[in-house]
């Protein structure tokens, strides 16, 4: 399986999405910024970091960045697009995951290893583990307080497009959310950092679940595993 991984300037945690990615046994290409197009990627990630200063609102100016035509276009043809802490921020301001993230519940910048409940295991993001499971996580950041007003969190629960929660919310987001997919299914967001707990001297391993689930469903989608 193949993954992309976009490089805009400011992102920080994109060799870590290609650590994790080539630790799992899977191959990685680096997207730049100003691409307009790339090639045979199974699944793109957005990761996180500060990109373009986090200047105006997290994820604001990013979404104006030339792959980003291409990415949304990916994705609307069913393309697995995981967009992690910076990259779920762009997700949202690019328009292919409702709401939006604001600053934290206490104005603080928070660092933390975080357990998450996994909500909803129908998704290619969560094909190896159960509802109800608990995962601990990095989170990393001062806008990570998802909001979304009370019509748009009935969809959501209505579509089943909440994939994680939080269990002690860090950072106020609405409903403990920590992560959701679009209707269809194959746009992931989240605010933990899944790519940064690939192995226990990190302090978490749990990443790999979320990781191994896309890779092992991909595989099973097209007959590789
Ligand atoms: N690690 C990240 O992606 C966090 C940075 C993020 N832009 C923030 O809200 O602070």
């Amino acid at each position: 399986m193949k993954f992309g991984v976009v490089l805009f300037p400011g992102s920080n945690c994109d060799k870590d999405a290609e650590y994790a990615v080539n630790f799992l046994g899977q191959s990685c290409e680096m997207l730049w910024h100003k691409e307009k197009n790339f090639k045979g990627i199974d699944c793109i990630i957005l990761p996180g970091g500060f990109s373009y200063g986090d200047y105006l609102r997290a994820g604001a100016i990013a979404r104006f960045a030339p792959i980003m035509e291409r990415v949304v276009e990916f994705a609307q043809k069913g393309g697995l697009v995981m967009g992690i802490c910076n990259g779920f921020q762009i997700l949202t301001e690019v328009g292919l995951l409702p709401g939006v993230l604001i600053r934290n519940k206490n104005l603080r910048f928070v660092c933390d290893i975080v357990p998450i409940r996994v909500e909803n295991t129908e998704v290619p993001y969560t094909y190896n583990l159960k509802k109800g499971d608990i995962l601990k996580l990095p989170i990393a950041h001062g806008e990570g307080n998802y909001y979304i007003d009370n019509k748009g969190l009935e969809e959501l629960k209505k579509n089943n497009q909440i994939v994680f929660s939080y269990l002690d919310n860090p950072n106020g987001s609405v409903e403990n959310i920590a992560g959701i997919v679009n209707i269809k299914g194959n746009v992931l967001g989240m605010m933990p950092h899944p790519e940064r707990g690939v192995e226990k001297v990190l302090g978490s391993e749990d990443g790999m679940k979320i990781l191994k689930s896309v890779i092992n469903w991909w595989g099973e989608k097209n007959g590789k595993l």
